[in-house]
């Protein structure tokens, strides 16, 4: 048994529900699909996802949403009438929209998880309705039903273990079944969304609840690429990835496929095959527990911007013990994730994300940091990037930083910082944003 996901791009509009119907029919194995809801059907366009975020805005908010309410329903039309699908599904999922707007009017959190589910739920909907108009057998399958259980954290779910057992009642069930994407039940039966792109997590989920042969998720890209194709031009493809490789560039940058969605997967050893719904006799790109790295050490080059750096200085931080733990205990106090903390004998680095740090959060958190620990220097550094080297052959190589470091000097790359050893399979540097897309450009000559 495989389980395809789809993704938003592979199930934006009637032309795309086409080519996946095609795609499942064409494999009995694939039983089992995972849909997103309608994404972009050309660069300019908005994802039904970000129209439902605005909807639920507006509806917090109190301002008028008539025509967001009508921008999302004519994705739905657009999808239904050029499948010529009796306009009885659409009915339906304008009821299902205003019941949740109704239910859910005072309570913004649960009010933005239950319209942002609807994009993926209506979809699969959608996609049901359709192979049953082509005369297959297909059921809609709530993800309630399926058994997906996640821990009550609005827009972060995490999947709770109990899950697995649940969804493999999946495999007894005829028909194909059709699951939608990107959220899950809490235990007091709350809609709880999974991630930005957590749909991917879903396929996960559920192909490795079934111990499904193959996890196939299907994009609008060949492959992937060792590089982000938006920075460079045709970059070299990849056969094939390790669990730990793609994990690392995932998080890092590589949106194609979530970081979150590996884990399910590689705990039960299940093989990932990320291909294209516009070209699916391509052979994509398979994520596996090893691969062969003689000749290919380095598996890609991500990168993402949006970081800052907390620098801290104190004389003679080295013989202060505990003092690291004090820093990330109040960063922990305001409930901040961080990074990377490359640290000296005085010194001290903390990167995160700069989001996370804004307006007095910032400003409380330097004065506890300056008064709590008396340190001589503290100041923020804004508007960094990170890029993640990434390769099983790394260990065994010599001279990957130094090609690096050559790279970035050529380019006239400042290096900002570098953190390289903590991870068996990555190797970090920290460069001003500006510079990130030459820098990168000058990695991907060096080692492709
Ligand atoms: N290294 C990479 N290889 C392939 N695609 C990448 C890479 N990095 C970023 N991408 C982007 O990921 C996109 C596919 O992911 P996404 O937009 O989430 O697709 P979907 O609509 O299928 O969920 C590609 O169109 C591409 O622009
Ligand atoms: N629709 C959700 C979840 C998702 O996974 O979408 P996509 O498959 O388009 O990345 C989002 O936009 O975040």
């Amino acid at each position: 048994m495989k389980v395809a996901k789809f993704g938003g791009s592979s199930v934006a509009s009637a032309g795309q529900f086409r080519k996946v119907a095609h795609i499942v029919l064409s494999d009995e194995q694939r039983r089992i699909i995972v849909v997103s809801a309608p994404g972009k059907r050309f660069k300019e366009d908005i994802k039904m996802t970000d129209l439902l975020i605005q909807l639920a805005n507006k509806v917090t908010n109190g301002d008028s949403c008539d025509d967001v309410f009508t921008a999302v329903m004519e994705r739905y039309e657009e999808i239904a009438e050029g499948l010529e699908l009796s306009s009885e599904i659409i009915e339906k999922i304008k009821a299902d929209l205003k019941k949740i707007i109704d239910n859910y009017k005072n309570e913004p959190e649960r009010l933005m998880d239950a319209l942002k589910a609807s994009g993926e739920d209506n979809n699969a909907k959608l996609m049901a309705f359709y192979f049953n108009h082509l005369g297959h057998e297909a059921h809609y399958v709530n993800p309630k039903e399926a058994g997906i259980f996640v821990t009550d954290e609005p827009g972060n779910a995490q999947i709770l273990p109990e899950s697995y057992e649940k969804l493999k009642d999946l495999k007894k069930r005829t028909g194909i079944l059709v699951i939608p994407g990107f959220f899950g039940y809490s235990k007091t039966g709350h809609i709880v969304t999974f991630p930005r792109g957590g749909s991917d997590i879903t396929g996960s989920i559920v192909a490795a609840g079934v111990g499904a042969e193959v996890y196939e998720n299907f994009t609008d890209v060949d492959s992937i690429y060792c590089v982000n194709p938006s920075i460079v031009d045709n970059p070299r493809k990849l056969k094939e990835l390790t669990y730990r490789e793609m994990r690392e560039l995932s998080y890092s940058g590589f949106s194609v496929f979530h970081d979150e969605a590996l884990e399910p997967v590689y705990r039960a050893g299940i093989p990932v095959c990320v291909k294209n719904t516009n070209n699916p006799e391509a052979p994509g790109t398979w994520i596996v527990a090893e691969r062969d790295h003689k000749e290919q050490p380095i598996a890609g080059i991500a990168s993402d911007t949006g970081f800052c750096s907390i620098n801290i200085s104190k004389y003679l931080m080295n013989r202060e013990i505990g003092f690291g733990r004090k820093v990330l205990q109040i960063l922990e106090d305001e409930g901040i994730s961080y990074e990377h903390t490359p640290s000296g004998i005085d010194n001290m680095s903390i990167i995160l994300r700069a989001a996370q740090l804004e307006g007095e959060k910032e400003q409380r958190i330097i004065d506890r940091i300056q008064t709590e620990l008396n340190v001589d220097d503290i100041h923020v550094e804004r508007n960094l990037a990170l890029i993640m080297v990434v390769g099983e052959g790394m260990e065994q190589t010599v001279g990957v930083a130094a090609k690096a470091t050559m790279a970035f000097a050529k380019a006239n790359v400042n290096i900002e910082m570098i953190n390289q050893g903590s991870s068996e399979v990555s190797m970090m540097f920290g460069v001003k944003e500006e510079a990130v897309n030459r820098a990168v450009k000058a990695l991907y000559e060096v080692y492709f």
